[in-house]
């Protein structure tokens, strides 16, 4: 294997932030630059919420998505140029970023029994890796040498995701913001983490101010 060109490839990175500030485009960009993959950990709160909502569970019954969760297991594979989330042979990835996830998956992120679920998985996962979420670099991985925080206005974010999707800019920005309040018990930056205003910035921006920190 070729030498490493950034002192990062050997452990782990993490980007955090709050909702569609561009952690996994900019956590993906990374990850491809140093040649390792890139864990999105929000994908498997996402899969939750979409199990649930599937089987018409209450979202914030615990025991019963933990009971579903176990019947039928979820496994994140991550890859360098994105994440797949399997359960058995079912592809679930391309039916986690729905609006109706969206607006139920904070709710299953707020339930400590998921949590734990979530960061079991994320912590068998063979380094070196990115890991992108809320509290990647806080609660699940401490002790990453490399940490970052992503902000950017409500505005400016709703209207990088109203590229991608056939809604309005105003009520996507009502939609972060919401979303940004139920998550804000776990999206505080680590104290040791870089904090970037992605405002300014185009993603490779993003993306170069990152890897400029890891050689
Ligand atoms: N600095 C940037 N400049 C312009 N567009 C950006 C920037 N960062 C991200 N984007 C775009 O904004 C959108 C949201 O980015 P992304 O999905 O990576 O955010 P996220 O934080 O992972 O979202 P979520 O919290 O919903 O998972 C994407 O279309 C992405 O290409
Ligand atoms: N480490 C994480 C990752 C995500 N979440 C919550 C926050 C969001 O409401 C939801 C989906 O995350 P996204 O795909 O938007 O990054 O999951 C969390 O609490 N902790």
């Amino acid at each position: 294997m070729a030498r490493p060109r950034y002192t990062a490839l050997l452990m782990i990175v993490t980007i955090d932030g709050v909702a569609a500030s561009g952690k996994s485009s900019v956590s993906s960009g990374v990850a491809q630059a140093l040649g390792v993959p890139y864990v999105s950990s929000g994908l498997l709160y996402r899969a939750a919420t979409l199990l649930g909502l599937e089987a018409d569970l209450d979202l914030r019954g615990a025991p019963d998505l933990l009971n579903l969760l176990g019947a039928h297991p979820v496994r994140l594979e991550p890859l360098a140029g994105g994440n797949r989330v399997w359960q058995g042979e079912r592809d679930l990835t391309d039916d986690l970023h729905s609006t109706r996830v969206d607006r139920g998956v904070s709710v299953v992120a707020a339930l400590p029994e998921v949590r734990e679920w979530v960061d079991a998985q994320l912590r068998a996962l063979p380094e070196p890796f990115v890991a992108e979420g809320r509290d990647m670099g806080t609660n699940v991985f401490p002790h990453a040498p490399h940490k970052f925080y992503l902000t950017a206005s409500a505005r400016i974010r709703a209207e990088r995701r109203a590229r991608e999707r056939p809604e309005d800019v105003p009520a996507i920005e009502a939609d972060l913001q919401r979303r940004d309040e139920l998550d804000t018990v776990q999206s505080a930056p680590a104290p040791d983490a870089l904090v970037i205003d992605t405002g300014p910035l185009d993603l490779q921006g993003v993306i170069d101010t990152i890897l400029t920190r890891l050689h």
